[in-house]
């Protein structure tokens, strides 16, 4: 519907009369950033026998983005076209916590820990925190997903950049390199002692086999090494494609003559090598780590260093950065170190600064990121074809949860998507998400995302099962209908209980609108705007005028209504659409007339 967007306004044009409501939910989904503060209608103009509107809304201004680390110059650019940007480069976690709750996005490098008290400290504000490179051991991704922060990195700009780091170190190594250059600098001139290794036709194991693995082994082919690699993840036919061998894990610490570490730092890699490990090793083998300094055991290549099992080491990355002023293992003479330079260098700095910043923006503007972390990564194209989906699950969550009166809770919910496409074309973790949202948002002060919505419910205890319902036809239309069920409950709309003893709602999407098709076993058709009167009667002449005219003696608008029936003049379930909420007093007068069983109002 949107025909033009700027940073504060966005306008849209719409042939029916537009509802602000869904308008600024399908935005809020759209961008978790886009608080409408205003909205105005133009006068309607006649299209035909249509009335057109036009909407302008007016948004929040523009969104702030704090930047703790150095980060290249255009993506500084990129990002100061869209947003304010605060770079405050040094910050105390004290002075990162208060300031957080200004921001709406938090730009970092390796150097700050964004922690659960970042996430607690910004209120609800922090939306997204890109992290301008790949390693994000630096930040809490629990805490940003139970805060429902969006977590994107730069995971291929500075892959070159850090193997190259790590072949120098490995040749500056086994040649002595900063050693001999310290010595010459010293006024000394120590040919025998600087004395190195040969690389060609040795060992080189790589741990690790993904984006900077490969293109480690790669360049120590190129330098003659004979290279073998470990990554119990690794596809066989990447490591066959570069003609590296996939070991066991003690098969490359025992075979080998150079061991370079690219694993990620996680709880399964914390200090993997360690005295254990170390014990596996060839005699003399050296050390390379430009992965994360936590994956070694310091203490314990100090002792295999000083036992000779390892004869060197170069090291990019230490447990505690910067390492400890008297650190043992940095002042070890057979240790090569630097300060964590793996992914500094020009080129790498100004690609990761773009990657981050194009993912931060497109965050902000309300994009799925292509490198989120913590969510679910749904191409455009799938997400906008998907989009009036998203609003029916939404809505069909909220219905569903209004209509529970009591019971054991809602701990149970079923969704079953009906569909003519096979299962794996068709991605339903967006729709899934929102129909949480929708079943939580109205009882809970939680604010539920496409990036905690999976969290949020586990937390509550809420278990959503899903189920496709194959169909014949054309696949043209991603679903055909959506269904929620919630179990083990009663409802404050008895018809609302299906034959199978849930509450049950049904959905679809017509003409690009959301419109609910069944309550119960009750078939309806109304358009899901506005609010829903939902109504039991005995089928008889005369009901709907009856209702109309107690709604229309308050200026409630009907948008819809339509009526739904086991068979002629038994009972009918009525589902009537109104844009505005009727007052207590017309609800009493609905409940009063007499074939009227019962009735309830739910607000979409
Ligand atoms: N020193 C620096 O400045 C830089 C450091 N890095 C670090 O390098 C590491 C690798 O980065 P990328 O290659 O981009 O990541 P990646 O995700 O492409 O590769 C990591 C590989 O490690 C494997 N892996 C996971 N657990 C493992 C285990 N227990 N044993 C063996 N392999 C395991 C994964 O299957 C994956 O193939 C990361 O820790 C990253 O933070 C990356 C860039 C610069
Ligand atoms: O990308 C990574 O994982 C890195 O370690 C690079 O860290 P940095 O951005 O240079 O602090």
């Amino acid at each position: 519907m949107a025909t033009a967007a700027s940073s504060n306004f966005l306008s849209a044009s719409s042939l029916k009369k537009p509802s602000y409501s869904s308008l600024a939910s399908s935005l809020s989904w759209r961008n978790p950033l886009s608080n409408v503060f205003s909205v105005s209608v133009a006068t309607p103009r006649r299209l035909g026998q249509r009335r057109a509107y036009f909407v302008v809304l007016a948004m929040d201004a523009k969104p702030t983005v704090l930047v703790t680390e150095k980060l290249g110059q255009a993506g500084l650019d990129l990002l100061k076209g869209f947003a304010n940007v605060d770079c405050s480069y040094n910050l105390s976690q004290e002075e990162l916590c208060t300031k957080i709750s200004l921001c709406d996005a938090l730009i970092v490098r390796s150097a700050t820990k964004v922690t659960r008290e970042v996430f607690e400290s910004s209120g609800g504000r922090l939306k997204v925190v890109g992290r301008a490179g790949v390693g994000i051991d630096n930040v809490d991704l629990s805490a940003a997903t139970e805060h429902g922060c969006l977590v994107v990195n730069a995971p291929t700009a500075n892959t070159v950049a850090a193997a190259e780091h790590g072949i120098s170190l490995l040749a500056a190594m086994a040649r002595n390199i900063a050693q001999a250059d310290a010595s010459v600098k010293a006024g000394k001139w120590e040919r025998s002692k600087y004395v190195g290794v040969s690389l060609v036709g040795k060992t080189l194991a790589v741990m690790g086999f993904g984006k900077v693995g490969s293109e480690v082994a790669r360049r120590a082919k190129g330098l003659g090494m004979h290279v073998i690699a470990h990554d119990p993840y690794a596809p066989a036919d990447r490591a066959r494609a570069i003609g590296v061998e996939l070991v066991s894990f003690d098969e490359a610490l025992s075979t080998s003559d150079f061991i370079s570490l690219h694993m990620p730092l996680t709880p399964a890699t914390s200090k993997i090598l360690n005295d254990e490990a170390f014990a596996k090793m060839k005699k003399g083998v050296r050390i390379i780590n430009v992965a994360r300094g936590g994956v070694i055991d310091e203490e314990a290549i100090v002792r295999a260093l000083d036992a000779g099992i390892v004869a060197q080491a170069a090291l990019d990355v230490f447990t505690v950065e910067p390492p400890p002023k008297d650190s043992r293992l940095v002042h070890h003479e057979n240790v090569t170190v630097t300060p964590h330079l793996g992914a500094s260098t020009t080129e790498a700095q100004e690609g990761v600064a773009i990657e981050v910043a194009e993912a931060v923006v497109g965050a902000l503007k309300g994009e799925l990121a292509a490198t989120a972390v913590n969510a679910p990564m749904v191409p455009a194209e799938v997400l906008s074809e998907l989009a009036p989906f998203v609003v029916l699950a939404e809505k069909l969550g909220r219905l569903a949860v209004q209509l529970v009166a009591g019971g054991s809770g809602v701990k149970s919910v079923k969704v079953t998507y009906a569909s003519a496409r096979a299962p794996d074309d068709l991605d339903t973790r967006v729709i899934r998400a929102m129909i949480i949202k929708g079943l939580i948002e109205p009882i809970s002060s939680v604010f539920v995302n496409l990036v905690n919505a999976d969290f949020t419910a586990k937390q509550r205890g809420l278990r959503i099962t899903e189920e496709r319902i194959l169909l014949d036809g054309s696949p043209e239309n991603p679903l055909e209908f959506v269904q929620v069920q919630i179990a083990n409950v009663e409802s404050k709309f008895a018809s609302a209980i299906s034959e199978s003893g849930e509450i049950k709602v049904e959905g679809k999407v017509k003409d690009g609108i959301p419109h609910l098709t069944k309550v119960g076993s009750f078939e309806v058709d109304v358009s899901l705007e506005g609010s829903l009167i939902l109504c039991r009667q005995v089928d008889q002449p005369g009901m709907i005028g009856k209702v109309g005219s107690v709604l229309g003696e308050e200026n409630v608008n009907v948008s819809f209504m339509s009526v739904g029936r086991i068979a002629p003049r038994k009972q009918a379930v009525m589902a009537i659409g109104v844009d505005e909420e009727p007052s207590k007093e017309s609800l009493k007068k609905i409940g009063e007339i007499p074939a009227v069983e019962e009735f309830v109002l739910l607000k979409l």
